[in-house]
């Protein structure tokens, strides 16, 4: 949690209690139904929240923004951004009925507002939003075949709409034929050495693939 406050200073009583709560939530939900690796729990706040708000460092979800996560698993990264922007809306969704479960549970004690989770492959949803975030879905090119219909041609809220993709290691090639894709190293921001070879891919709108 030290993590969280360190790189995020401006968080208000109501996001630290939030981000507080997550430990036993997840420690709680992760004995029932795997969502997070177990060699991994006892990491959470590094390896899961700050990975995922990892996002908020190259972009600043407006308020009144909308933003898909895509095969969130037990909520990650829609939970933490759903937490530190609380004026943009969260629709969370997983292939996997009983990871949404978890999803709702984690929203209901967290009494996030902002937050839908439902079990939907990314392949149905039919709405469109400013944002696509996800993290360890598929590849790239894949990934933008599921989800470039579902980015607003002309977003109300944001000019800068598109997907915020989190990946790790050398990209060039799985993004060769994206030639707006940019790679923001999160080593940049954080300082672990998780955090070496973690990125945030940001593929805006009017990408040419
Ligand atoms: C490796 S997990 C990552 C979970 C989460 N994003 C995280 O980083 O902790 C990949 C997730 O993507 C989901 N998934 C895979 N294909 C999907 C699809 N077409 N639509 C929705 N979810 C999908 C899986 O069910 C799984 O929960």
């Amino acid at each position: 949690m030290e993590e969280i406050i360190r790189y995020f200073p401006f968080l208000s009583q109501d996001q630290q209690e939030k981000f507080a709560k997550l430990e036993s939530l997840y420690t709680e939900w992760n004995s029932k139904i795997n969502v997070i690796s177990r060699k991994d729990i006892d990491q959470l706040y590094l390896r899961h929240v700050l990975h995922s708000l990892g996002v908020a460092k190259v972009v600043d979800f407006l308020p009144g923004s909308s933003i898909l996560d895509v095969g969130t698993g037990g909520g990650f990264p829609g939970i933490p951004l759903a937490i530190l922007f609380p004026e943009s809306r969260f629709y969370l969704i997983d292939a996997i009925g009983k990871k949404i479960k978890v999803v709702n549970e984690v929203a209901e004690a967290l009494e996030l507002k902002n937050v839908k989770a439902e079990h939907i492959r990314a392949e149905k949803v039919k709405e469109s939003f400013d944002f696509i975030v996800s993290r360890a879905v598929t590849n790239m090119p894949d990934f933008v075949k599921w989800v470039r219909k579902k980015i607003k041609k002309e977003s109300r809220h944001d000019i800068r709409n598109g997907i915020l993709y989190l990946k790790g290691g050398d990209l060039d090639e799985e993004l060769k034929s994206f030639v707006n894709a940019q790679q923001f190293k999160l080593s940049d921001h954080f300082e672990d050495e998780f955090f070496e070879t973690k990125k945030v891919v940001y593929l805006p709108l009017k990408y040419r693939p």
